[in-house]
């Protein structure tokens, strides 16, 4: 496969890491693909991984800390000149200590309202904006069951999003 190649597609998972109504937002760094682009951060499943295990190992490396991963929010196909990607995007929970900046330009808590000014990378736009204007549908139940495989809904994510429980 080439660089230019956009006919296989590759299976990305990011992590809308919530804490005290906030969503963990992360700018994109030099060098890389969609540089300066906003993203939950996360990276590409790696073969004999769930996409639950691939985000935990993919925060632990890119932010050193723990998530709990909860509900599916969005999956987003999007066609880029250098690939094609699947971006899933789960809601998730700090289970230990803190994300720490490593690769990317930015790491900024952002509250829904304040995620709407980002200019997000275009896979994660569907994503975004379900958290930006509360319109994903789930239920409470969901977020009791972290592993669960179900997709989120609007009151999955105001619950996630209002708990006050989870360290920042
Ligand atoms: N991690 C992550 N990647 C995303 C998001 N949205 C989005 O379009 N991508 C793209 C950027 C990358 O081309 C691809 C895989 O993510 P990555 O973080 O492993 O990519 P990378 O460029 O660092 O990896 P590499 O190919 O340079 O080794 O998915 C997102 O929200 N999170």
């Amino acid at each position: 496969m080439t660089m230019s190649d956009n006919t296989h597609i590759i299976t990305v998972v990011g992590a809308a890491i919530v804490s005290d109504g906030r969503v963990l937002c992360a700018r994109r760094g030099a060098g890389r693909h969609l540089d300066g682009y906003w993203e939950f951060p996360g990276g590409k499943v790696e073969d004999g991984e769930s996409q639950r295990q691939a985000l935990r190992r993919e925060i632990r490396e890119e932010l050193r800390c723990e998530i709990t991963v909860g509900p599916l929010l969005r999956t987003s196909v999007q066609a880029y000149d250098f690939a094609t990607i699947s971006l899933s995007v789960f809601l998730c929970h700090l289970s230990e200590g803190s994300p720490t900046l490593t690769e990317h330009r930015t790491l900024l808590w952002l509250t829904p309202d304040e995620m709407r000014g980002l200019d997000w990378a275009p896979a994660d736009r569907e994503a975004a904006k379900l958290i930006i204007t509360g319109s994903v549908s789930v239920t409470e139940s969901d977020m009791n069951h972290p592993e669960s495989p179900t997709t989120a809904s609007v009151e999955d994510v105001r619950t996630t999003l209002a708990r006050k429980e989870v360290p920042r």
